[in-house]
């Protein structure tokens, strides 16, 4: 699975012109239909505005991190972020305010997760993030250090600050689970509910007894997860 950032990851093998040619007019030809394939598979995959990967790709990738799941035994991790109030930004600030909100957001999902990792734009402005081989703890970890990133990083219209901040649900799949794909969306989507309930701009988890509903992260349980963790993780490859 490709990391974060949508590349042309076509491979470099330039066709050659036939022995004693120079030029081809049929190898540019396809030199150039190559390079609009790259180009037509990146915008499939992209959201236009972030230049996060879209839903099409992240339900596909969700499919390949499962599966990845069932065969090697590690947990992958399901983050979803929803921006909080965000139909009061697009009317009190306009349109092209909220939009810069969602680009502001998209650079902040890239900038505190791993190359690994794949944020996404869910639809609207709710965002996604897989993150590949990752157990609860830590998925709780990254999503509280997204929360507190978005909360800090001022969007600023004419010298304010909008003041954005984020609802996130987390959830993991592991083996042991019988979770489709949907049922795991399902699952961290309302952790996700529950933190907007809960007051927003904060985060919500699945709990690690999987007999009792989700869970809010405690003051306690911050400081103690960032204490364990330090503040390294985004550096990781
Ligand atoms: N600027 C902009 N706004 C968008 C885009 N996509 C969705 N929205 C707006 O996002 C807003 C979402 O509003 P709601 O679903 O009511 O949620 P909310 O106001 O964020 O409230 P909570 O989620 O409950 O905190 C709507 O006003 C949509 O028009 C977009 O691409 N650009």
């Amino acid at each position: 699975m490709s990391g974060q950032t949508p590349t042309n990851d076509t491979a470099d093998s330039s066709p050659i012109c036939p022995v004693g040619e120079s030029q081809c007019g049929v190898i540019d030809e396809v030199v150039a239909l190559r390079g609009e394939v790259a180009t037509l598979s990146e915008q499939v995959r992209t959201d236009t505005l972030t230049g996060l990967f879209n839903f099409r790709h992240f339900r596909q990738a969700l499919d390949q991190e499962m599966e990845r799941t069932r065969r090697t035994m590690q947990s992958t991790a399901l983050v979803m972020v929803d921006l909080d109030y965000f139909k009061k930004v697009n009317d009190s600030w306009g349109h092209e305010v909220g939009n810069q909100a969602l680009v502001s957001t998209a650079q902040l999902l890239r900038s505190t997760t791993r190359r690994l990792d794949i944020p996404c734009r869910y639809g609207g402005e709710e965002f996604a993030v897989i993150l590949p081989a990752t157990d609860l703890m830590t998925g709780i970890q990254v999503a509280e250090r997204i929360r507190a990133a978005i909360e800090t990083t001022p969007v600023m219209v004419n010298g304010e600050d909008i003041g954005l901040t984020a609802s996130l649900g987390v959830e993991i799949y592991s083996a042991l689970k019988e979770d489709t794909p949907e049922q795991l969306i399902e699952r961290a989507d309302r952790c996700l509910y529950k933190a907007k309930q809960q007051g927003r701009n904060q985060v919500c988890h699945g709990t690690f007894d999987m007999g009792q509903s989700e869970a809010a992260v405690s003051e306690e349980e911050r400081d103690a997860l960032s204490d364990f963790f330090g503040d390294d993780r985004a550096d990781e490859e």
